[in-house]
């Protein structure tokens, strides 16, 4: 089986759809721009053995947990998803009903997410499998929340229970895109990102492109039930606030939006306010007792060899 025939299987499987001009088939894609809309576009490479182990995870996992990551990111940035690029390095040695079922397993994750799969690339290679995916979005003009607009005196909130996401949750998490879009839509959040790092080290994202400090308040972390899987000596805690892979939104909102939204009885989105933000730089912790301390957790971080943090 080579390419080619890949290719048109992916083809026949993904049918027309109305947010893409030319699809599937050409050099390029073609797709509309909206009038008043900006386009977001967000890429994430996925490796055997970094993100997924071909050894143990299905692939149909794999092949789902592809795309969220990605629309992950468009949630973050409260955009609506439209079509997704699909870049897949096959093993050499893999049979072709492997390869085809990724691509099938692609197509139906799409499906899941409602976004179509409108281009990509396919090569193999003599090392393991790696999966690139683009998506492209759209936000109405001006709407996408950036890293940047934390504000002295807001609150930080996540969406969901942190940690232990490896047991599981990093394949089977549902992107938040309609919980962002509800977010942007009903009240003034002045930042967001989607956790994959980990709470602390993506809350430093936010930190640093605003330029502000924060209080995390460690009894209001939400520790997902998953943590108590680990069998190490490392406080659940902790493994909350540095684990990553959680994708849940992180976001600031000022005081009085908070309260509005939680009194919002049709609010889809789980809000857990867990900081404030302060001018003090840096993150701090404070514990049920009121005692602060400086945060020195970190999350995951890709590094090469001689790489010295
Ligand atoms: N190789 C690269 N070339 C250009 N930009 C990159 C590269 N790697 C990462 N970036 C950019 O750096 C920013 C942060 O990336 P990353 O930490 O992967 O964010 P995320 O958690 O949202 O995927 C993004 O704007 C991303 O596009
Ligand atoms: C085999 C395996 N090892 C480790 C992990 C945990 N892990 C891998 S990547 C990652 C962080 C997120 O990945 P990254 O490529 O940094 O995503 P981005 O921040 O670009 O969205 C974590 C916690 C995993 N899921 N699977
Ligand atoms: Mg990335």
């Amino acid at each position: 089986m080579v390419e080619f025939e890949l290719i048109e299987e992916l083809k026949s499987l993904q049918g027309d759809d109305s947010r893409v001009n030319l699809g599937i088939g050409d050099d390029c894609a073609i797709i509309s721009q909206r009038t008043g809309y900006e386009t977001l576009i967000t890429t994430d490479l996925l490796l055997d053995g970094v993100h997924f182990c071909t050894e143990i995870d299905s692939i149909k996992s794999i092949a789902r947990k592809s795309l969220a990551v990605n629309l992950s990111d468009i949630a973050a940035m409260a955009g609506r998803p439209t079509a997704a690029f699909v870049s897949v390095v096959f093993p050499r040695n893999w049979k072709p009903q492997q390869a085809r079922q990724l691509f099938q397993e692609l197509v139906h994750a799409a499906n899941e997410f409602q976004i179509p799969i409108a281009g990509g690339d396919t090569n193999t290679w003599s090392h393991s499998l790696a999966i690139n995916i683009s998506i492209y979005g759209e936000t109405e003009q001006g709407k996408a929340i950036r890293r940047k607009g934390a504000q002295l005196g807001d609150q930080i909130c996540v969406s969901g229970p942190l940690g232990g996401s490896i047991f599981g949750r990093q394949f089977t998490f549902t992107p938040r895109i309609a919980e962002a879009l509800w977010l942007s839509k009903n009240a003034k959040v002045t930042s967001m990102i989607d956790i994959s790092d980990g709470l602390i080290s993506d809350l430093g994202h936010i930190l640093n492109e605003s330029k502000v400090g924060a209080e995390i308040f460690t009894e209001k972390i939400p520790i997902s039930e998953d943590v108590g899987q680990f069998v190490d000596e490392t406080p659940p805690l902790d493994h909350a606030l540095s684990d990553g892979e959680d994708f849940e939104l992180l976001w600031t909102m000022p005081p009085a939006e908070l309260e509005k939204i939680l009194k919002n009885k049709s609010c889809p989105v789980q809000i857990f306010p867990v900081g404030l933000i302060t001018a003090v730089p840096g993150c701090h912790l404070v514990d049920e007792r009121g005692l602060k301390r400086s945060c020195s957790l970190k999350g995951f971080v890709h590094k090469l060899d001689n790489f010295d943090p």
